[in-house]
């Protein structure tokens, strides 16, 4: 009986407290494969800690400690990691996240949804510190195989595309080390590294974390749309479509609209196969 929705949703939240620094938040950054060209002056905001600014997607790392598979350890949640793709991402910044700080967090299961072929589960957090709430995040992980436990289907809704072309397009590399460097900021999960667990998973090699995409998308909007300012960023959200691997470049479509930045990523060597969808990020 892998998912139970009832126990795992009336569980007590985990809390704990979580604690960064300015290493925390360059590691994260090199993992994103910011520092390129290292001596440039935006870059540097990302690498050297005298200009450091913290790029507000290191809420989906920070206290790595409660650790990122945590929520799969929920009581009524018991599934197998190599059926395990994160389906989706949403973070909302209630403040700056500051480069050096302590936090209280609390994480629990906010929902579970039945998808017949598959179950996604909704693993929200919410971070504290002495000034107020800092963050909210909600993880959605798709788990293949384990629906059909009789649950609700949840939302389908999907975010339409502007028709008119892109405001801006870039293109960013994936390096071939950027997943082994990515994971020291503490998904450990093996799907990224190793290449007989990648299989089992079904891929024939290790794929990308989707946070990393993610931190990289927003790294990118950042740098050209909101011009490297990171404290516009109130809130972003996407749904990973497809996978990307190391060493692919992703193109990256943005258009400025009143609430934001829509944005669509794909991967240009696999014909723009999507990689996120129904992005957007929501900036003042
Ligand atoms: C605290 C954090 C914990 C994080 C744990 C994760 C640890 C990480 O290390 C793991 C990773 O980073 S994995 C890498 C990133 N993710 C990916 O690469 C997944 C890419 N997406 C896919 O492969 C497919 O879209 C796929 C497979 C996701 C879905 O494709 P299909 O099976 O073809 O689905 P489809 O038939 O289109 O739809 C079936 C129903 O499911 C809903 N759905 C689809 N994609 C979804 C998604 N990404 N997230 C949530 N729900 C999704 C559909 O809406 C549909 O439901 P309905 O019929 O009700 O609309």
């Amino acid at each position: 009986m892998p998912i139970d929705a009832n126990l795992a949703i009336a569980a007590e939240p985990r809390s704990g407290e979580i604690t960064w620094d300015h290493k925390d938040v360059q590691l994260y950054h090199l993992g994103l494969g910011a520092g390129v060209p290292a001596t440039d002056p935006d870059e540097l905001r990302y690498t050297l800690e005298s200009r450091l600014h913290v790029l507000p997607s290191f809420a989906t790392v920070a206290g790595a400690g409660m650790g990122m598979m945590g929520g799969l350890a929920a009581p009524g949640i018991d599934v197998d990691l190599a059926a395990v793709l994160h389906g989706g991402q949403s973070i909302r910044l209630h403040r700056t996240i500051p480069v050096r700080g302590r936090a209280r967090t609390t994480a629990r299961v906010a929902a579970v949804y039945d998808k017949g072929k598959a179950a996604v589960l909704v693993l929200r957090s919410e971070a504290t510190d002495d000034d107020g709430p800092l963050w909210t995040s909600d993880a959605e992980v798709y788990v293949r195989g384990e629906g059909g436990f009789g649950g609700e289907r949840g939302p389908s809704a999907r975010l339409e595309l502007p028709e008119r072309a892109p405001d801006r397009t870039v293109e960013r590399h994936v390096r071939e080390d950027q997943a082994l460097l990515y994971r020291l900021s503490g998904d450990w999960n093996p799907l990224h590294a190793d290449p007989e667990f990648a299989k089992l998973a079904g891929f024939d090699r290790p794929i990308l974390h989707g946070l990393c995409t993610y931190g990289m998308t927003l790294k990118a909007v950042a740098d050209t749309v909101l011009g490297g300012d990171v404290t516009r960023v109130r809130a972003y959200r996407t749904r990973f479509a497809g996978v990307a691997y190391p060493s692919e470049t992703l193109r990256i479509r943005m258009w400025q609209q009143d609430e934001g930045v829509r944005v669509a990523v794909s991967a240009v060597e696999r014909d723009d196969a999507p990689v996120l969808a129904d992005a957007l990020v929501e900036t003042v």
